[in-house]
């Protein structure tokens, strides 16, 4: 089990230079609005994945009038094993450091620590276009220790330069030995990831049913069905016949990274159909199906949970709560304004509770 001891905060959006130190499984920071709470939460997920949950561009989370960033944690893998981790971006570039020496591939440090956040505003994942929906689906699979994320950056560089070629190439009647040598290895490497989305899609929406039924107490079907863009063995085949047309419109058109993960209600589109309310619930049973898929791989996340307070009415909260205590964790770190509002309600599931004000 791994447990997050410190954190230090250095010219991380509105922190300028700034220690918390934790103890015990639970922690709440509260504070007013906009005092840095989710800040704090987001860091602690940056040291996990090396990268922000809420932010794509590392440029908003410098703070403003600075060049870089660093976040460094110190963690106890094992009793009396402690590790440091520093995350660093200054002038576009990233490092990662343990116990102060640079990883060479960043992939190193990915599946070491494991966060979930749950933040029920985040309905884009069931309103936005596909990509979020592979992000999650990318994140979940790229867990699992087993190349998973290797074959999917393998994928994206020849993804990237048969899309580069795409754009200047030749009529689709000369010969394209180039693409014959990209197809190739987006087969490859496009194979494993499609092998890989259908066992995750095989496994995980009985749990999201499960835990939805018991959040919400109701009885509509959540469904979650992923699209593969073809059969792992028929990829490359989907490529040679996707050619010409790929050639006409300058891009890569099919395979794993146009693939969706269809969320629905009762058989109906989720994005349409369900109240927001609906909404919530299922992105929660989500989170809690990760935190179990997580556990099925023999780790224990920390679990981030931003505005959930103020943002869930008083039955899913609870319902929230007696699941989580089903859950294997590492250690619990939840935003509030309200300390005395926070402290009441964890009180009633942990025995102890570490309070940050802000
Ligand atoms: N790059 C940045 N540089 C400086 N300040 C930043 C940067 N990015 C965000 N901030 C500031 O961080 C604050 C928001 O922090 P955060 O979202 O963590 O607040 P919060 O305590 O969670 O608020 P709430 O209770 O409203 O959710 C804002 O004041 C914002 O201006």
């Amino acid at each position: 089990m791994s447990y997050l001891q410190k954190i230090t905060l250095t010219q991380f959006r509105n922190f300028e230079r700034q220690a918390f130190s934790f103890e015990g499984p639970v922690t709440g920071i509260t504070g007013l609005n906009g005092v840095g709470k989710t800040n704090l939460l987001d860091a602690i997920y940056y040291l996990c994945y090396t990268k922000s949950y809420f932010q794509s561009r590392e440029l908003n989370n410098v703070q403003k009038g600075k060049d870089g960033f660093r976040v460094t944690g110190s963690f106890e893998r094992t009793p009396g094993l402690q590790e440091e981790i520093s995350c660093l971006w200054r002038d576009g570039k990233k490092s990662i450091e343990h116990d102060q020496a640079p990883y060479e591939k960043i992939t190193e440090h990915i599946g070491k620590y494991s966060a979930v956040m749950i933040a029920p505003d985040d309905i884009e994942l069931i309103n936005d276009g596909s990509e979020l929906r592979r992000k999650f689906m990318d994140g979940l699979l790229s867990q699992s220790g087993n190349g998973y994320l290797e074959h999917l950056l393998l994928y994206q560089k020849y993804l990237a330069q048969r899309n580069a070629y795409l754009k200047q190439a030749p009529p689709a009647y000369a010969a394209h030995p180039l693409l014959d040598i990209y197809d190739e290895q987006l087969a490859k490497h496009g194979a494993v990831l499609i092998r890989e989305r259908n066992r995750l899609s095989a496994i995980m929406p009985a749990w999201v049913q499960d835990y939805y039924a018991q959040l919400s107490g109701r009885a509509e079907q959540v469904g979650m069905q992923y699209k593969a863009s073809a059969s792992p063995e028929n990829l490359l085949l989907v490529l040679q016949q996707a050619r010409s047309r790929d050639l006409d419109y300058r891009r890569t058109q099919y395979g794993p990274h146009m693939e969706d993960w269809l969320f629905s209600l009762d058989g109906q589109a989720m994005k349409t159909q369900a109240s927001q309310g609906q909404k919530k619930s299922f992105l929660i049973s989500l989170k809690l199906a990760h935190i179990k898929w997580l556990q099925e791989l023999g780790k224990r996340p920390f679990l981030l949970l931003d505005d959930i307070f103020e943002k869930l009415d008083k039955t899913r909260l609870t319902r929230l709560f007696e699941l989580l205590q089903q859950c294997e964790l590492s250690q619990v770190f939840m935003t509030h304004t309200d300390a005395a509002d926070l402290t009441q309600t964890v009180q009633r599931y942990y025995d102890t509770l570490q309070l940050i004000r802000l």
